[in-house]
C-alpha cells in the first residue's frame, strides 16, 4: 500500500493507493471520523454500480454505517445543474444532515459532481473520494468540484477537499480500454509539467500501463498523485502555481464544450490540447523536442494527437474565451519550455492560438 498526504493545514488529508483497499472501507471510514449515526450517500454511475456498488454498500453497512446510494447516468452529461438538483433531493429523502458524508464511487464525472453536492448541500458536508478510473488520480485530489454549463466546462463549482482518498487498484481492472487510454493522458501531463524522468518512464511503460499491469499502475498513480499533491499543497485555490495543472486544458475544455460533452473523453481532449501547448512552446523558443516527445509519448499511450476534422475552429476559439484563466482581457496559457517544465504565459497572441488550433486539424496522428 502506498500513502501520500495533501498538506493543507487543517484541511490536510491522506491518499491511500493499493490493491484490495475496498475490503476495509469501513475501517478507513471509522479511522477518519465518518459518522455512523447520520446517513451517508454514495454517488456512482450506471456503469460502475453493477460492478462495484454492492460490495461497498455491504462493507459500509456491515461496519455499522447507514449507507444509501444514488446512481446517475454515466458520462459527462451528468455534470449538470439539473443532476445536482436531483441528487440534493435524494440526499434529503435519505435523511442526510450536517454530519452526513457524500461518497464518490467513480471516475472524474462522479467525483466532480458528488463533490459539488457535498460542497453545496447544507452549505457543505464531508466528502470521501473512492476513484475508479486512472484519470481520477487527478480528479480525486485537490478539491476542485464542479458541474458544466452548456457554454463552458466546470464553470459552476467550488473548492471542497475530501476527508481522504481510497484508491483501490483492483477496481481499475474493469475499465474499458478507451478509459484506460484516456486516464493515461493526465498521468503523462503530470510528467510534462513537473518531471522529465517520469515522462520517459511513461513512454517505457506505456504497454504495461495499457495492459493494466498492477505494479506499473501503482507506481504511475502514486507519482501522478504526488505531483498533484505537491502543487495543490502550495496553491490550493489557483492563485498562481496551480494553473500549471491546466496544461492542455484551455484547448481541451473548448473541444469538450464544442463537442456537446459527448464527443471526446476528457483525457482525449486534453491530449490534443497538450500537443497544441507543445506547439505553442516551440513558438516561444522551446526546443522542437518538446513537441516531438509530447506527441510521441501520447501516441504510445494510444491517445489522439490531432483535432478531428469536423471541429469548427471558430467555435473552439469562442469556447476558449470562457476559460477560467481568461481574465482582464488576457489569454493565459500553460506553455512548456522543456519536457518536465512549463511557464504560465499571459498575453498569448490570440492569432497564434488560432493558427495552432488550425494546425491541430492537419496533424498526422502518429509520428
Ligand atoms: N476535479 C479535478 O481536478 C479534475 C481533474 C481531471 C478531470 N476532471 C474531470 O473528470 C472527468 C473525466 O473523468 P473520467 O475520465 O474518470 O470520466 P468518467 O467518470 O466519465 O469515467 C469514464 C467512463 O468509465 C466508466 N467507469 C468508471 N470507472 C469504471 C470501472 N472501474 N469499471 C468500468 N467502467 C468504469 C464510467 O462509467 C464512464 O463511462 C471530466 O469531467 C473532467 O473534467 C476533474
Ligand atoms: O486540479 C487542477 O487544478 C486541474 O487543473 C486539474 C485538471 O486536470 C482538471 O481537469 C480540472 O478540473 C480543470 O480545472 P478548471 O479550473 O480548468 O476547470
Ligand atoms: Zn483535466
Amino acid at each position: 500500500m502506498r500513502e501520500l498526504t495533501v498538506d493543507l493545514g487543517e484541511r490536510s488529508y491522506h491518499i491511500y493507493i493499493g490493491e484490495g483497499l475496498l475490503n476495509e472501507a469501513d475501517t478507513y471510514f471509522s479511522k477518519h471520523g465518518i459518522s455512523n449515526k447520520s446517513p451517508l450517500l454514495i454517488i456512482t454511475d450506471t456503469n460502475i454500480a453493477p460492478l462495484h456498488l454492492a460490495f461497498l454498500e455491504e462493507r459500509l453497512q456491515g461496519g455499522g454505517f447507514k449507507a444509501f446510494s444514488a446512481v446517475v447516468p454515466s458520462g459527462e452529461g451528468s455534470k449538470s445543474l439539473s443532476m445536482l438538483e436531483e441528487l440534493i433531493a435524494k440526499a434529503l429523502d435519505a435523511g442526510l444532515d450536517r454530519k452526513s458524508t457524500i461518497v464518490a464511487l467513480g471516475g472524474g464525472v462522479v467525483g466532480d459532481l458528488a463533490g459539488f453536492v457535498a460542497a453545496s448541500f447544507m452549505r457543505g458536508v464531508k466528502f470521501v473520494q473512492i476513484p475508479t478510473t486512472i484519470l481520477a488520480h487527478d480528479s480525486s485530489v485537490g478539491g476542485k468540484v464542479a458541474v458544466n454549463h452548456p457554454k463552458a466546462k466546470n464553470i459552476i463549482g467550488a473548492f471542497h477537499q475530501p476527508e481522504f482518498v481510497l484508491y483501490d487498484l483492483n477496481l481499475l481492472q474493469t475499465l474499458p480500454p478507451r478509459e484506460v487510454r484516456s486516464g493515461l493522458s493526465e498521468v503523462v501531463k503530470h510528467g510534462l509539467i513537473w518531471d522529465a524522468s517520469f515522462v520517459q518512464w511513461c513512454e517505457d511503460h506505456a504497454d504495461r500501463l495499457l495492459a493494466l499491469d498492477a505494479d506499473s499502475l501503482g507506481y504511475a498513480l502514486h507519482n501522478g498523485c504526488s505531483v498533484k499533491a505537491s502543487v495543490v499543497s502550495q496553491d490550493e485555490r489557483e492563485n498562481g502555481l496551480r494553473a500549471i495543472l491546466n496544461l492542455g486544458h484551455t484547448i481541451g475544455h473548448a473541444i469538450e464544450a464544442v463537442g456537446g460533452y459527448n464527443g471526446l473523453q476528457h483525457g482525449e481532449a486534453i491530449a490534443i490540447g497538450m500537443v497544441g501547448s507543445a506547439k505553442l512552446g516551440v513558438r516561444y523558443g522551446a526546443p522542437e523536442e518538446v513537441y516531438t516527445t509530447t506527441k510521441r509519448v501520447l501516441a504510445k499511450c494510444e491517445l489522439p494527437t490531432a483535432l478531428p476534422e469536423h471541429f469548427d475552429v471558430d467555435a473552439i476559439m469562442e469556447a476558449m474565451m470562457h476559460d477560467k484563466k481568461f481574465a482582464e482581457g488576457t489569454m493565459v496559457f500553460i506553455v512548456p519550455s522543456a519536457i518536465g517544465e512549463v511557464e504560465i504565459k499571459s498575453d498569448v497572441p490570440v492569432a497564434w492560438v488560432r493558427e495552432i488550433v488550425e494546425e491541430l486539424k492537419l496533424e498526422v496522428e502518429q509520428l
